[in-house]
């Protein structure tokens, strides 16, 4: 399935599923030797990150938790937008914490769900994110340790990635393009 049109958008191909999976078994041969006697906790932000989380995880062979988050931000506080982290369901404090995201792109998520970490006092926050966008991203980190695939502005859609809450359940990862352009070209 080359290309796919999901209400309005079409979308081609991108990333397939074993170049996905290769990626993963290094990223995992990786955090296995870093994190070999830190008993780290994976901590998975939903919903996008289902997919990548579950085959990362078992690419993972050391002692480790895991647990999955929602971000919810509220303001109207003395400080201002305040995120919090939904679902933690443990006790982080002097925790090794591997957040797990699909895609890192203006970075506005991972910068609340960094503060909301601090803020349990963790004893290292790193992050593994499947695809990161470098042209978009309004932040600079200095914690992400592992990114699967570096790409463009572009908007893109499986393996838990979603348009209008569809395709998060394809395999493969795809882009969008523009049907009329590649016509106007030939
Ligand atoms: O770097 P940013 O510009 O913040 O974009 C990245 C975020 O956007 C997506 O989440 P979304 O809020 O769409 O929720 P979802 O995971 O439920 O799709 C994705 O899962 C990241 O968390
Ligand atoms: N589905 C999807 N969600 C995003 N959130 C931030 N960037 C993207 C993207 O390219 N695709």
């Amino acid at each position: 399935m080359k290309n796919i049109v999901i209400d309005d958008l079409h979308f081609e191909l991108m990333i397939d599923y074993d170049q996905i999976q290769k990626r993963i078994r290094l990223i995992g041969i990786d955090i296995n030797l870093r994190y070999e006697h830190k008993h780290p906790v994976f901590i998975g932000v939903l919903n996008g990150c289902f997919m990548f989380m579950a085959d990362l995880m078992k690419q993972v062979h050391i002692p480790c938790e895991m647990s999955f988050v929602k971000l919810a931000s509220y303001s109207g506080t003395e400080q201002g937008k305040v995120s919090e982290l939904l679902g933690v369901g443990m006790d982080l404090t002097d925790r090794h914490v591997v957040i797990v995201e699909d895609i890192v792109d203006t970075g506005n998520s991972l910068v609340h769900t960094i503060e909301a970490l601090e803020r349990l006092n963790v004893a290292s926050i790193s992050v593994a994110t499947l695809l990161m966008k470098p042209s978009c991203l309004l932040y600079t980190f200095d914690n992400i340790m592992y990114v699967g695939f570096e790409i463009e502005k572009e908007f893109v859609v499986g393996y838990g990635l979603d348009y209008n809450g569809q395709c998060r359940n394809l395999q493969h990862i795809y882009k969008q393009f523009d049907p009329q352009l590649i016509e106007k070209n030939n």
